[in-house]
């Protein structure tokens, strides 16, 4: 009689790949994950009011980063971590110490297919993160790696290899991330489609990158994954994975790095306040015009070779040609510094860890 094993498989990237949450809430919605996650260590970044205590459901491996550790641990280059913003997830991007990342909001629950099974989110992200990028010809069947696909006639063989993959962009079922005019317009419109596709962003094309459902190769382009300067004391909120976004595809363009959109959904639960939204988006929507011919049009010099390089080379560019539209681009330039300063403190290259303390080892 065969024997079949009853241990379950390893989870895919189990001891490579951190989980990050930005949150101002108890983590409940963890619960739902829990098959999924609970294998895999989470990297909490408590926003918000230090002294609130965040409940975390039993079971699960984590550590929890509050603005008192933030403090702690980078000193005045704690500056650069948006305080009050989703965008201080970007801190669990910095401390983490695996090659991958996966980060969620906490609003965001397991979707179902078509068939009504759950979607292992993570699962699929991974997968993406694991097969290559095809971004210099589009192909008509889409992810030609998947299981049942391929390239289709007319794709150069030469190109067939693809490239490394940095980013997988997970899209979500339910609330739609519309921006705060879409939403006043449309306050009952969900998203029900679910469309069984994964694609390579082309290059030289930017897309509007939700933070929500995110997973990244951390070693391939995590310096380029800050997500600015927003909420408390800035003039702009919710466009924190928009600019991560664009900057990222600059330099995944730049170095020949993939980004891929689609599959995993997830169902997102909440949606936020359009008002108190439109409050914190509308300089964004307003810059955004401004911004994304600048994108479009940034160029990086062949010697920016590292993703450290690229960001100084781009910050540098933000603070001459979009420092004269509003100070505030010459603070989020500087920023942008500092994040790179602070990225290679907690990562020196020679691989020595940074202490549970957060002191840098000698
Ligand atoms: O001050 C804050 C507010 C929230 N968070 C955490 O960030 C996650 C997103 O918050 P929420 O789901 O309430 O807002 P949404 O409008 O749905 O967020 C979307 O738009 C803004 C961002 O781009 C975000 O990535 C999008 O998902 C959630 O985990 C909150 O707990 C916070 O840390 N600080
Ligand atoms: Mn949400």
């Amino acid at each position: 009689m065969a024997q079949y094993s009853k241990v379950a498989p390893t989870p895919l990237l189990k001891d490579e790949l951190d989980i990050v949450i930005p949150t101002i809430r108890n983590l409940d919605f963890l619960e739902m994950w829990r098959p999924f996650f609970q294998q895999y260590h989470l990297i909490i970044v408590q926003d918000g009011d230090p002294s609130k205590v965040i409940k975390v459901p039993e079971g699960f491996d984590y550590e929890l980063y509050n603005r008192n550790d933030i403090n702690r641990i980078l000193g005045p280059k704690a500056s650069c971590i948006s305080f009050k913003d989703s965008a201080c997830r970007c801190f669990g991007y910095m401390v983490s110490k695996k090659k991958y990342i996966f980060t969620i909001d906490d609003d965001c629950f397991v979707a179902k297919d078509p068939s009504g099974k759950d979607i292992n989110a993570l699962e699929q992200h991974i997968k993406n993160l694991l097969s290559p990028s095809t971004p210099f010809f589009f192909n008509t069947l889409y992810d030609p790696y998947r299981e049942g696909a391929d390239f289709v006639r007319g794709y150069p063989f030469s190109l067939r290899e693809g490239i490394p993959t940095a980013v997988s962009h997970g899209l979500w079922l339910n609330i739609p991330d519309y921006d705060a005019p879409t939403q006043l317009v449309k306050p009952l419109e969900r998203n029900t489609r679910f469309v069984d596709a994964v694609l390579t962003i082309p290059k030289g094309t930017l897309f509007p990158m939700c933070g929500m459902n995110l997973a990244f190769n951390r070693e391939l382009i995590g310096p380029a994954m800050y997500f600015g300067l927003m909420g408390d004391g800035q003039p702009i909120g919710r466009y924190d994975d928009m600019w991560a976004g664009w900057c990222m595809k600059v330099i995944c363009d730049h170095l020949g790095l993939g980004v891929k959109t689609g599959l995993p959904y997830i169902w997102h639960s909440k949606a936020s306040n359009p008002f108190v939204n439109l409050k914190k988006e509308y300089k964004g929507i307003y810059w955004q015009e401004e911004l994304i011919p600048f994108f479009q049009s940034a160029t990086l010099p062949k010697d920016c070779t590292t993703v450290q390089g690229c960001y100084l080379e781009l910050s540098k560019q933000v603070k001459a040609k979009l420092g004269k539209d509003d100070d505030y681009f010459i603070k989020l330039a500087d920023a942008m510094v500092t994040w790179v300063e602070a990225w290679d403190e907690l990562n020196p290259v020679g691989g020595k860890a940074v202490e549970a303390n957060g002191v840098v080892a000698k």
